[in-house]
C-alpha cells in the first residue's frame, strides 16, 4: 500500500521556538515512533498542540499539469506561513515555447531547471524562511532524486524535503485544464505528462520516507483538508526526530 491521507477535522499547528521538544501535550503519542503518526492520530486536538521545532521544510507539489499544484501549493504556504516558489516561472523561455507548441520537454529541457528549483528552494532557507512550498511536476524518480540532492546542499542540517504529489486520473486532469483559461499547457500535454509519469511508488515510498500522496479528485476543499493532513504529518513527524 502506498502512503495516503484521509480527510481528518484540521487544528492548526503551532511552532514553538527552537530548541523546545514537543511538550507533555502530545501526551499519550508522546513515546510512540513516527511511523505510528496515523491521520487518526492527528485528527485530535491533540495535533493542534503538538510543537514543530525547528526544522527548516522544502514541500515539492508534484504532478502531471492541471492537478492542481500551483492552487494546493499556494495554500499550504499560506497555512504554514512558507515562502512559495511556482516552478513555472524559472523555465527557460525556450521550455515555454515548446510547451506551448505542445511539444513535451525531455529529460535534457528539464535537468537545469529541477536544479534552479532546488537551488531557489535553499536560498529562500538561507534568507530565512522557516519553509518553503515549490511546485514542480517532477514526473520522474530522478527529477525526484535531483531535488532530493537539497539535504546534500544545504548547510542546515534540520533541513528537509518532502514530496506532496497530487494524484489524479487523466480525464479529471483533462477535464480541468480544459476549464482553465490563458494557460499555455493543453490537452496534448497532460496525455504526455501522463505518459512520462513515474508515479511514486511503493519502494520509493517506504524506502525514502519522504512522499506524501493525495488524491485529488475530490473539491478543492477536500484536497485542501488532505493536504493538510499530508503536510501536519510530515511536519509533526520531523519535529520527532
Ligand atoms: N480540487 C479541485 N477541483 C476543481 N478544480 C480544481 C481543483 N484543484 C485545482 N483546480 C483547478 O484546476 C486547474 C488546474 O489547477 P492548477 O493550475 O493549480 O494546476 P497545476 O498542477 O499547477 O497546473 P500546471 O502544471 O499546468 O501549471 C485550475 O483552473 C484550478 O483552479
Ligand atoms: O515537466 C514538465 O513537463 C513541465 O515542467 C511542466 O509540468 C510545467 O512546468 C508545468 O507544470 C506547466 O504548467
Amino acid at each position: 500500500m502506498l502512503q495516503t491521507v484521509e480527510q481528518s477535522h484540521l487544528k492548526p499547528l503551532h511552532y514553538a521556538p527552537p530548541p523546545t521538544p514537543p511538550t507533555s501535550n502530545t501526551g499519550s503519542t508522546s513515546n510512540t515512533p513516527n511511523t505510528s503518526y496515523t491521520s487518526s492520530s492527528l485528527n485530535s486536538a491533540k495535533a493542534a498542540e503538538m510543537s514543530i521545532t525547528d526544522h527548516h521544510h522544502i514541500l515539492i507539489v508534484t504532478g502531471p499539469a492541471g492537478c492542481g499544484k500551483s492552487t494546493i501549493a499556494k495554500y499550504l504556504a499560506d497555512r504554514y506561513g512558507f515562502d512559495y516558489i511556482e516552478g513555472d516561472e524559472f523555465h527557460p523561455k525556450a521550455n515555454i515555447d515548446k510547451m506551448a507548441a505542445g511539444i513535451p520537454l525531455n529529460d535534457e529541457d528539464r535537468w537545469d531547471w529541477l536544479i534552479l528549483l532546488r537551488d531557489q528552494a535553499l536560498v529562500a532557507l538561507k534568507d530565512g524562511a522557516k519553509g518553503v512550498v515549490v511546485t514542480c511536476s517532477a514526473l520522474k524518480k530522478k527529477y525526484r532524486d535531483v531535488i532530493r540532492t537539497a539535504r546534500l546542499y544545504n548547510e542546515d542540517p534540520n533541513a528537509n524535503v518532502h514530496f506532496v504529489y497530487l494524484r489524479a486520473d487523466k480525464e479529471t486532469l483533462l477535464a480541468r485544464v480544459r476549464a482553465r483559461q490563458g494557460h499555455y499547457m493543453k490537452d496534448a500535454m497532460v496525455e504526455s505528462q501522463f505518459a512520462a509519469l513515474e508515479e511514486p511508488d511503493e519502494a520509493e515510498c517506504k524506502q525514502l520516507k519522504d512522499v506524501e500522496i493525495v488524491d485529488v479528485k475530490g473539491t478543492l476543499q477536500e484536497v485542501q483538508d488532505l493536504a493538510t493532513v499530508a503536510v501536519d504529518k510530515v511536519l509533526v513527524g520531523t519535529s520527532r526526530q
